[in-house]
Order: structure tokens, then sequence, then C-alpha cells
């Protein structure tokens, strides 16, 4: 039965078993009642490889990275040349990881010096690896300086004095970019919008009260007379998890009118990084739009801002992280126990089960940090029972432990059924933690029907491998 408690968006399924194609990875189905992932049943690996399990669907993954590629080559091409798509590898890295991307023709993004040192171990060409942070470290710095990587991404005016200063002591040129904040307020959780004024990444375009330049005018002029950089292009990145294009055009009109300014100083600016953000489908209500869509719509609406403002083109970069593997990862988690509670609304009471399962907040921070909706079915075998109104909890110390905030599920899920909870590939295993002492899954990952573990399940022995005196 629908429950008034139900947000408007969730519709009651018709069929508990069925699996919305548009959030599940392309290699899922359901076989003799049981849900595949190319053709591997979730009970074979969950005895294989344990619960919970993080599953990464390798063709898929390999199949949405191609696709970014080829998407926006084909609609800039004309326009601009071609386009480097940098993995943005915050969303899901692991060496195994790291060389698919490699083998798809993308370029890597980075956050941090052990995502860098990742891309390295992996063998990723230091050209193509690009280094963000608003606040890198001496020994960050030091590193992509000295590997001549292909962009550090530059944040304010003082990290980029500490790029040139350490790039003259170390006798190099530095690969700079200049992330800058356009202004734009993109329509998604205020913790992971990053192109408005207040908040804390990127050089401001706007002056300050009284100024007549913005920090950003200041670095450009600043890092296209330094002697020891080389000012590759510009950056913005207005966000994560955005369905709306408008956030996207706006931000690429501001930059283009920037670069148009600078033309006319003849300090020219030879690429443009637009940056990642696109949305994924996390539940029913989400409707992703394909990235042959996406580019096509901001290479015409990119075409028409140049021929306004009478620019070249710049050469385009993207980042996609999200897009690329969330929808190709699932977590398979097996049910501990059940409970209902009632719960009041205007007046009346109705009944809401809980369904633990045997992860939670420590695999999956998302629901607590974002209030993040997801979607799970019933995946070990399919129930004609009625579908009721559930919420999929996890096993920490917290009452906001929530896998999955509402979902419908059958009445007779029980103790040592597995859940899917799909959509799960990225910031999931890269934000995990050990809350509570819980060990991390493995990561498997699946390709042409094969499966193998990449990451292998923690032990209680890494729990204590850092202590100093056991
Ligand atoms: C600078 C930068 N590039 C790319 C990304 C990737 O974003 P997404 O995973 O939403 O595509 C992020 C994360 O928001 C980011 O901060
Ligand atoms: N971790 C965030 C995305 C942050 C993107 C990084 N700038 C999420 O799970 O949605």
């Amino acid at each position: 039965m629908h429950s008034p408690l139900a947000p408007a968006w969730l519709s009651l399924p018709a069929d508990t078993a069925a699996l919305n194609a548009k959030i599940f990875s392309s290699g899922v189905a359901r076989d003799a009642g049981q849900v595949t992932i190319q053709g591997i049943g979730v009970t074979e690996l969950v005895e294989q490889f344990g619960s919970p399990l993080w599953v990464i669907d390798e063709n898929d993954f390999r199949a949405r990275a191609r696709a970014y590629v080829d998407a926006f080559n084909e609609a800039f091409e004309p326009l601009c040349g071609g386009v480097d798509v940098f993995y943005a590898s915050k969303a899901l890295l692991t060496v195994q990881i790291a060389k698919w991307v490699k083998e798809e023709g993308l370029r890597m993004d980075t956050a941090s010096g052990g995502e860098m040192a990742l891309a390295l171990r992996a063998g990723t060409d230091p050209s193509h690896i690009g280094l963000h942070g608003n606040n890198k470290s001496d020994e960050e710095l030091h590193t992509a300086i000295s590997h001549q990587i292909g962009r550090i991404v530059v944040d304010s005016l003082p990290e980029l004095y500490r790029v040139e200063a350490m790039a003259a002591q170390l006798g190099q040129t530095a690969n700079v970019m200049l992330r800058l904040t356009p202004g734009v307020d993109a329509s998604t959780h205020q913790h992971i919008a990053t192109a408005h004024e207040d908040q804390k990444f990127g050089l401001t375009m706007t002056p300050a009260p009284g100024a007549e330049t913005s920090d950003a005018y200041q670095a450009v002029h600043f890092a296209a007379n330094a002697a020891h950089i080389n000012l590759v292009g510009l950056h913005s990145h207005i966000g994560s998890q955005i369905f709306d294009s408008a956030g996207f055009e706006t931000a690429a009109t501001r930059m283009l009118e920037f670069i148009a300014v600078l033309a006319a100083e003849d300090i020219v600016i030879a690429e443009l990084d637009i940056g990642g953000g696109y949305g994924i489908a996390y539940t029913e209500a989400d409707d992703p739009v394909e990235p042959a869509v996406i580019a096509q719509n901001l290479a015409a609406h990119m075409s028409t801002e140049i021929d306004r403002l009478g620019i070249t083109c710049p050469r385009i970069s993207i980042e996609p992280g999200r897009s690329i593997a969330g929808p190709a990862g699932l977590t398979i988690y097996t049910v501990g126990t059940t409970k209902t509670v009632w719960v009041e609304h205007d007046g009346e009471h109705y009944p809401r089960r809980y369904v633990a399962v045997d992860g939670g907040m420590s695999d999956n921070p998302r629901p607590v940090l974002y209030d993040a909706d997801y979607t799970a079915v019933l995946a070990n075998r399919v129930s004609d029972a009625d579908a009721v109104f559930s919420r999929v909890v996890g096993k920490h110390c917290e009452s906001g432990d929530i896998v999955v905030n509402t979902v419908y599920l059958p009445e007779d899920t029980d103790h040592g059924d597995l859940l899917v909870v799909p959509a799960t590939g990225a910031y999931g295993h890269v934000m995990s933690s050990n809350y509570n002492m819980l060990l991390r899954p493995a990561i498997v990952a699946i390709k042409d029907g094969q499966a193998r573990e990449i990451i292998r399940r923690e032990t209680y022995d890494d729990l204590f491998a850092r202590e100093v005196d056991l």
C-alpha cells in the first residue's frame, strides 16, 4: 500500500523485483530471480568475496569514460579542436581504475598528494595529470613541479606566488591553470556547490569594494609574466550532481567574457577547463542527461558566445567523476534484522519497516552528509509479498546511520536476504571509514563476465596496523 509517509517522488512499485535501467549499470539483470552483474549472481559474489561488497561493472565504467571522450570531441572538434577529458579521480580511485582511465584515453584529475601519488604509481604520464586543492602543501607542490605534471590548478594568489618561488628554486617551469569562481549558484546541495562567492574555492572574478581589479585578473597578469610559470589556461567547476544546464552555460559565458577582456590586452588563454559535476540517477526522481546531449548543448552555447565576443575558442577540457564511476558501481548488503515502527502523520499512525544491513555510514556516508537518497532491491530472490514502506539502515551506533531513507521492499524481506543498492560507485569507497571499527568491504571488478578483487576486504589486523605499541 502506498504510504502517506512517502516523499512525493517515490512511487509504489508495481513489481518490487524491477530494475530501473537509468539507475543500474548496464551489466545488471535478473536471472532466475536473482540480481546478476554480467551474468554473475549476487549470492555467488557474496559467497566468494564476502558481505558487504562493492561491485564495479568494469565494462560499464569504461563505456561511460569513453562516451565522454567521444561525445565532447565530436561536439567541440569543429569549434575549438579536441577536448581533453580528465577523470576526477576523487570519485573512485584504485591503481586498476587509474589504468582503465588511461586505456580509455582519459587524463587524470587529482585533488591531493595521495591521489597524485597513486596516478604516478599506476603509470599515468605526468603531463596528463592535473592537481587541484584549495590548500596544497609545499610537499604536494614540490612533487607536482618536479614531476612536471600537466597542470597545477592554482586556487589563490598566495599559492600562485609560492608556485613561482618554488619553481624558481627548482630551476623548473610550473604548468599552471587558474581556478576562478564565476559566481554561479549551482542548483545542488550547498556542500557540493563550488562557484558562488561565499565558499573556499577559487579566485574571485569580482573586485573587492574599492578595488579596481579582481584576484582573478591579478593572478592572470602575474602568471602571464612570471619567469617560472607556464600559464596553461583557466578553470571553473560549479559543483557536483547538477542536472540543469543553465549553471554550466552561465559559467562558460562568464569565463569567455573574461577571456575576451584578456584578449583585448593581448593575453591569450589557450585552454578553458569547465570542470565536472554532471548528475546521475540515484533514484527514480533523477533524470540524468547523456554526455552527447550535454556536449552538444554546451558547444552550441559556447559557439554563440564566441561569435558574440569575437574571440578564438580556447581548447576545452572537462573533469567528470561521479557520472563515470557512480552508475557503474553497486553495493551488496546482507540483511540482519527488521522491525516496524508506527509513525504519526496528520493524526493517523502509519508503519515504517526498518531493515538493518551489515554496513552503513562507514561504507557510504553520503546519506548522512548530504541527505542523499538511494534506492534498494531485494537481490537474492523475487518475492510476491506486498511492497512495504521501508528504511534501510546500517549497523553503526548512530540513529542517522541511514543507507536508503525511503524505499518499498517486499514485506517478507528478512534475515539472510541480500539487498543491492545501485549507483554507489562514486564517493562511497573513497569517503569510507572504519567508524565503530567496521572493516571496509572489498571492491570486485567485473569485466566480460569475470569477477576479480581489485581491493581486498580489510581484516582486524588492518585495523591494528598503525598501532605503535601492540
Ligand atoms: C575541481 C573539480 N573537478 C571535478 C569534480 C568532479 O565532479 P563530479 O564527480 O561531480 O563530476 C569535482 C568535484 O566536485 C571538483 O571539485
Ligand atoms: N563528495 C561529494 C562530491 C564532492 C565533489 C568534490 N568536489 C558527493 O558525494 O556528492
